[in-house]
């Protein structure tokens, strides 16, 4: 690998201190840099183009920042086969695979090859008001259904592959990949699903009922969520990257995308010890 493209999130405040180290090191191992910003390639001495000609030009891209930052860089370069490497400027970092003081470690794996690659699936979500089309989005991490201008119940139908599931009176839905599970879904409740998990979360928001629990279903499932009684309009966030009003009428179709995320990781990495040191999981303390 030797086209890197580079995508910081500048509003970091430690940016500044790798942006130097990464240039002196990308030069030392002869990686040519790409940058989407003109005062970072200037910074990093790369070559500045606009984000959507990385999939052509760069074998690999570094996210640096946190999460957010890692879910933008996956957005941007949705359909094209260039792996993530993300190095961690925010504070809690999950999806990152290096923390900032790594950099030295992450550029030398990319030189010999001596890296893991973590493949993390992609939901596809078409939106429609009123059976019309209004608009099609990718997540990575989730797609979740709720919010809105008021405090008032809705109710939300489910289907999937044409079954109608439940219809639920709640504050909301969301369907979460894997790599996602550790996010809003794990606030809700919902189980954490390792990365090799081929399939979805589901999670209701705040249902009014006793019965009612997150499920998983396999990634071959069309899901479906209607918006079947609303008396304000819902906010459907998309890997909270993008935002559409939904209606009462409103309908979410969700699957599996044919695409997928690639991340590289150092050789020692390990999922199970990132949830421990960072989120916490843990076994019995005695
Ligand atoms: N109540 C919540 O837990 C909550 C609320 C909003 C968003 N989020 C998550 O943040 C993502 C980005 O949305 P945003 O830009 O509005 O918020 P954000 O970027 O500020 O993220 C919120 C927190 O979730 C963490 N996070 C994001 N993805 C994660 C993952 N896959 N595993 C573990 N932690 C993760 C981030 O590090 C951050 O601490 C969403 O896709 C959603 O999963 C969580
Ligand atoms: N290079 C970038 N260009 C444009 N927007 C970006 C860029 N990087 C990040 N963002 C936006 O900034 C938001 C915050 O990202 P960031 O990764 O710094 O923090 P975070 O999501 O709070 O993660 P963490 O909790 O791990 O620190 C992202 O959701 C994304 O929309």
């Amino acid at each position: 690998m030797k086209n890197i493209g580079v995508i910081v999130n500048t509003k970091r405040p430690r940016a500044g201190n790798v942006l130097g180290e990464l240039r002196s090191l990308a030069e030392g191992h002869g990686f040519k840099l790409y940058a989407e910003d003109a005062g970072m390639a200037k910074t990093l001495g790369a070559e500045h183009i606009p984000v959507e000609d990385f999939g052509r030009k760069v074998d690999m891209t570094l996210a640096m920042g946190g999460d957010g930052t890692v879910l933008y860089t996956a957005r941007a370069l949705h359909g094209f086969d260039v792996p993530i490497m993300g190095i961690n400027l925010g504070s809690l970092g999950f999806l990152t695979s290096v923390g900032d003081t790594e950099m030295r470690q992450a550029l030398e794996a990319i030189a010999t090859k001596n890296y893991k690659v973590s493949t993390r699936e992609v939901a596809e979500c078409r939106i429609f008001q009123n059976g019309d089309p209004v608009g099609e989005e990718r997540a990575l991490n989730d797609i979740v259904l709720g919010w809105g201008a008021s405090s008032r119940i809705v109710t939300l139908k489910l289907s999937i592959d044409g079954e109608l599931v439940g219809s639920f009176m709640c504050d909301g839905m969301m369907v979460s990949t894997p790599t996602g599970s550790t996010g809003h879904s794990l606030s809700a409740g919902g189980p954490i699903l390792h990365p090799g998990v081929g399939g979805f979360g589901i999670n209701v928001i705040c249902p009014h009922t006793l019965s009612s629990r997150p499920l998983v279903i396999p990634n071959s499932s069309l899901i479906e969520i209607e918006v079947a009684n609303a008396a304000k309009s819902l906010i459907l966030s998309i890997d909270g990257q993008d935002e559409y009003k939904v209606k009462q009428g409103g309908r979410i179709k969700i699957r599996k995308s044919p695409h997928e995320v690639k991340f590289l990781q150092l050789a020692g990495h390990s999922y199970f010890s990132v949830l421990a040191k960072k989120l916490h999981w843990r076994g019995s303390s005695l």
